[in-house]
């Protein structure tokens, strides 16, 4: 007998199309959009600049409105208004610079006027995840720029969101501290079983995080690939560099740029 396991949605995107209208011109930015995100996946979406991944992302992040189409949080449509249910982290952060790193952690608790003794233990527990237990106290200004990526992935995490979003949040990294971040970002996923939705144009950084990896056409942004990658869950802590000869992984990078040069 075959059995059918329903994996749940967290994110249902149905028919979404987005048309931005400025003053001069039109840019029809996003057409026929469909894609569910199943709870636990890490999505990559990979695609070529300007054809939409950033405004795919603001429209699950609840700060854009498609123009058409349904998007589903939980089976439900989506509140129109950003909430912590919808963690982002951006290319460059977004820490408060006033506040030191436990305080940057514990904001959006504080706001939620959950109890101070959760609160330290939320904040404690996250901040040891991404590796800065010894750094609550020191300001934004004092970390490098890894770590405070760090920093507001721990921010994230502590609102304990239904889904992580993550534009290019590397992209602004040296390469040595890009490829610690990955294998910290992949952890984290391992740890939290989190859902996470990751914008990159990095075919690589996709196959090394990717478990649903979304492959975006040029202007106007649409679909044209969806692949269920087995590597994240098969790279060991600290192998991604040997992974990257492995010959799934080269057909995988092959297969992804062609379809993105064609
Ligand atoms: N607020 C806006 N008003 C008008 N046009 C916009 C707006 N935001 C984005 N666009 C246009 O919509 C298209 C998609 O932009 P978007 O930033 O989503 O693409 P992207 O794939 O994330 O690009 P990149 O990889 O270069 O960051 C682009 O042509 C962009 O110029």
């Amino acid at each position: 007998m075959k059995v059918t396991v329903n994996k749940t949605k967290v994110i249902e995107m149905k028919h979404v199309e987005l048309t931005y209208e400025t003053d001069s011109r039109q840019v029809y930015a996003l057409q026929n959009i469909n894609l569910e995100i199943e709870e636990g996946s890490f999505v990559c979406v990979l695609g070529p600049s300007g054809c939409g991944k950033t405004s795919l992302l603001r429209i699950i992040a609840g700060f854009q409105q498609p123009t058409s189409g349904d998007v589903l949080l939980d089976g439900k449509s989506m509140s129109p208004k950003p909430d912590r249910h919808r963690g982002v982290v951006f290319q460059q952060h977004t820490l408060y610079p006033w506040l030191n790193i436990k305080e940057n952690v514990e904001f959006g608790l504080k706001m939620r006027k959950v109890s101070a003794e959760e609160r330290n233990q939320t904040v404690k527990h996250y901040l040891d995840m991404v590796g800065l237990s010894q750094f609550s106290q020191s300001a934004p200004y004092e970390l490098s720029g890894g770590m405070k990526q760090r920093a507001s992935i721990a921010r994230v995490l502590a609102n304990d969101p239904r889904i992580v979003l993550m534009d290019e949040p590397f992209g602004a990294l040296d390469a040595i501290t890009k490829e610690q971040m990955q294998e910290n970002v992949r952890k984290i996923w391992k740890e939290t079983h989190k859902t996470f939705f990751f914008i990159t144009h990095d075919v690589e950084e996709a196959l090394l995080l990717g478990t649903h990896i979304v492959v975006m056409s040029a202007r106007p942004g649409r679909i044209i690939k969806e692949m269920h990658s087995p590597i994240p869950y098969e790279i060991e802590e600290g192998q991604s560099r040997k992974y990257r000869s492995s010959e799934t992984f080269i057909d995988l990078r092959e297969e992804i740029i062609n379809l993105i040069t064609h």
